[in-house]
């Protein structure tokens, strides 16, 4: 069976990280016979300059016939003034909450060739393996009310909601706990329920459904807390369930443990494990143009979406072990440098030696 993926580029450093995807599934096609079909569709900035709106329905309904999609990143400055509901990110929004990928995994681990890249101590970080589970379709991104309006005395004020309601909370907390099983066993749920009504909902619900898993140990943690720990002690987190807000943030702080954000990549996924993929980074426009990105984000969101949408497990192990292997050999784009027996190079040269090391493989 061909496996349909839709790729969607999107803004600043989105294309050139993506085509280093593109040459991984290249290598997978002609190493090892993956049969896959890409087709391109327009989202972000690109799709506003384009079509006008950075979410078309072409692009929705391409996204609904594939198997999977794969994203870069989009958004930058050239849209940074348009109202809100028509800015990229609403784009990557409408994604997410059009196809229902309410579960956002995005595993931190760190490869140990690159403890001196973490900004953290070696002995802090070596190690770390953790698995942050994001609530993705719902929280303050998607509540309502929303807006910026005009008090009666002429005051304008900024409104956002943080909203979930109980089946939100329980189906993102059992896919914290299903995972927890084939994991360390252990989940730690982040809120803020000393301050919020939501996070005290959440907590109930989640404390409620961690009972169907008397097999998987329960924590809550303060989110400022665990802002904290992570950069304190991060070893001691197996999974992370959190909302749409915390784990964004959370995310950004777990990637630099392991040496850049330029190393994370992530799965969205709806009920029946249809998913996106993307690395959990955004457009880079400081960095945009000059052939200096990480592309092993993306590379490693390959990885998952061999995994979780294309049933394909065995070659996103290969994918893995092939970035392994380029770090061990010593390269490194300049986000994760790292001294001595280390060579620099750029997004393409890193690109170009992970499918060489796929195509060794085969
Ligand atoms: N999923 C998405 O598409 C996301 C989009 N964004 C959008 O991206 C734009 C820039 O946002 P920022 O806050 O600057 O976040 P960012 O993640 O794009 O960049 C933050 C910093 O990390 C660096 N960086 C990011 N990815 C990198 C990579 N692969 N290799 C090397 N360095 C990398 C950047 O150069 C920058 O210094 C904004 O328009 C924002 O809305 C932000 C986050 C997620
Ligand atoms: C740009 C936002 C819509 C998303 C974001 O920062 C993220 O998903 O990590
Ligand atoms: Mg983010």
């Amino acid at each position: 069976m061909t496996h349909k993926v839709l790729v969607l580029a999107g803004d600043g450093i989105g294309p050139e990280i993506v085509a280093e995807a593109r040459k991984v599934l290249e290598a997978l096609r002609r190493g090892f016979g993956l049969a896959v079909e890409l087709e391109e569709g327009l989202v972000g900035g690109a799709a506003i300059d384009a079509t006008g709106t950075p979410l078309p329905e072409a692009t929705l309904r391409l996204a609904r016939e594939a198997d999977a999609v794969l994203l870069g990143a989009v958004g930058g400055p050239k849209w940074d003034d348009l109202p809100s509901e028509r800015r990229p990110e609403k784009g990557l929004l409408g994604l997410r909450g059009g196809l229902g990928l309410f579960a956002n995994l995005r595993p931190a681990v760190l490869y140990p060739e690159l403890a001196a890249a973490s900004t953290l101590r070696a002995e802090v970080v070596a190690g770390l393996d953790m698995l942050i589970v994001r609530e993705l379709t719902g929280g303050i991104y998607f509540g309502e009310p929303r807006g910026i309006r005009t008090r009666p005395d002429g005051v304008r004020e900024g409104v956002n909601t943080m909203v979930y309601s109980e089946p939100e909370i329980e189906r993102i907390a059992r896919v914290a706990f299903e995972a927890a099983r084939r994991r360390g066993r252990r989940v730690c749920s982040v809120d803020k329920a000393n301050v919020l009504e939501v996070s005290a909902l959440w907590r109930e619900v989640v404390t409620r459904v961690a009972a169907d898993y008397p097999d998987v140990e329960l924590a809550h943690m303060y989110v400022d807390n665990a802002a904290m720990q992570l950069v304190r002690a991060p070893r001691q987190f197996d999974v992370m369930v959190t909302g749409n807000l915390f784990g964004d943030i959370l995310s950004d702080c777990a990637a630099m443990l392991t040496g850049s954000i330029g190393m994370l990549p992530s799965a969205s996924l709806d009920a029946a494990g249809k998913g996106m993929y993307e690395p959990i980074h955004g457009s880079a426009p400081d960095i945009a143009g000059r052939g200096v990105a990480n592309p092993l984000a993306t590379i490693l969101s390959v990885a998952m979406m061999l995994r979780h949408s294309l049933g394909e497990g065995e070659l996103a192990g290969r994918v893995e072990a092939a970035v392994r292997e380029v770090l061990a050999a010593g390269l490194r784009t300049p986000d994760i440098d790292g001294g001595e027996g280390t060579r620099r190079v750029g997004t393409k040269e890193m690109g170009d030696a992970v499918a060489a090391a796929l195509l060794a493989q085969a």
